[in-house]
């Protein structure tokens, strides 16, 4: 499959920098794995095992990227009140706009510096029917768009799902059986956009902990089972691999998606597969004058499953959960519902009671919190 979809990118932007420094991340070649090749199985194995991250190239959607971004670009052009009303509000929801400047990035108190629109996918499958939210207009008027983004990116991360599974010792369907289609659900899409200076939109970034400019989206991590990002050119995805003090960024590669492992795989697979820290700061020079865009598909479990290792379910998860402590502190009464909405909740910078509040939206890069 030719990566042309990327590379004819027709809006102004600058190249991300060739010679800075880059974490390297494996590559997956998606055909390979839908075609049941082994050895490209072991390398995605091995890359969620470890950093949690990978490229994926050949998903086989390219041409469905750019119809995102523009319906992204229509919504974002709306006026503060027509989006307003669609505002993924305080208590928990993730669907819908997010307004920069409306969560926290640091215990400080620093707040983001980006724009979402999110789509869950329970409502775009049923629309009209609503599921959980609406959506403004930009979105209604494309939203065979939006459900044939869902749908492919769904179930290339249910493949992944299908495949890794097997290596854990789970029996076949036992991920798919907990993202059941119909089920409410954190699955979603999400346009994010970070205006240049200058732009409507343009937030400047607070001073961060360290006396830097403070992240554009704070360091986290995914709440769901697999994340999977495209971009556009444009760098600022930063990686901080385990054992180390030293922020990383990730390359962006035409063509190539980023994936990545999130809390619900962490936990279920009693942390054989690894939720790893990210955040996003400013895109470095030239590319700092430049609009940044990123387009994200989650898959995340039915909000009403239970969110803890599956230990009935496959000896291999049970030995390692029990050798982890933090899976070992997991408590035993949470969904992924609750762990979704506890993270959301306290993220938002109007729930804001001081650096206790950052601490309890935190997910499994600490020792997970209660429900
Ligand atoms: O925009 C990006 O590069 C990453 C976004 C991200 O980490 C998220 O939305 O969870
Ligand atoms: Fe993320």
């Amino acid at each position: 499959m030719p990566s042309v979809a990327q590379t004819e990118i027709s809006y102004p932007r600058t190249d991300f920098p060739a010679d800075l420094e880059c974490h390297p991340l494996l590559i997956v070649d998606y055909a390979k794995v839908a075609a049941g090749d082994e050895k490209e199985i072991d390398t995605l194995y091995s890359a969620c095992t470890n950093l949690g991250f990978f490229y994926l190239k050949n998903f086989g959607f390219e041409d469905k990227l750019e119809p995102m971004f523009e319906m992204g670009k229509a919504t974002f052009s709306l006026d503060k009140e027509e989006l307003m009303p669609f505002e993924q509000g305080d208590s928990g929801m993730s669907a819908g706009y997010k307004f920069a400047g409306s969560t926290n990035v640091d215990a400080k108190g620093n707040v983001d510096t980006v724009q979402f629109i999110n789509v869950a996918k329970d409502d775009a499958l049923a629309y009209p029917e609503v599921r959980q939210r609406t959506y403004p207009p930009t979105v209604n008027d494309r939203m065979s768009t939006v459900t044939s983004f869902i749908r492919q990116s769904d179930n290339v991360l249910q493949k992944l799902m299908k495949v890794l599974e097997i290596r854990i010792g789970l029996p076949k369907g036992t991920l798919a059986a907990l993202h059941k289609e119909g089920d409410i659900s954190g699955s979603e899409s999400r346009v994010i956009l970070k205006s240049a200076p200058g732009q409507k939109g343009y937030v400047p970034e607070g001073v961060g902990e360290d006396g830097n400019p403070a992240a554009a989206i704070g360091a986290h991590t995914d709440f769901g089972v697999l994340s999977m990002l495209h971009g556009r050119g444009c760098g600022g995805l930063q990686v901080l691999p385990p054992g180390t003090s030293k922020w990383q960024y990730i390359r962006p590669l035409p063509g190539h998606a980023v994936c990545n492992v999130g809390d619900t795989l962490s936990v279920y697979s009693g942390n054989i597969f690894k939720s790893n820290i990210h955040r996003v700061v400013p895109p470095p020079p030239p590319q700092d004058k430049d609009e940044r865009w990123s387009l994200v598909y989650f898959i995340r479990p039915g909000f009403d499953n239970p969110l803890r290792p599956l230990l009935d379910k496959s000896d291999i998860v049970k030995a390692h959960a029990e050798k982890d402590p933090a899976m070992k502190a997991m408590p035993k009464d949470q969904t992924a519902g609750s762990w979704f909405k506890r993270r959301i909740v306290n993220q938002r910078a109007a729930n804001r009671k001081g650096p206790e509040t950052w601490a309890a939206s935190r997910g499994t890069e600490h020792t997970p919190q209660a429900a």
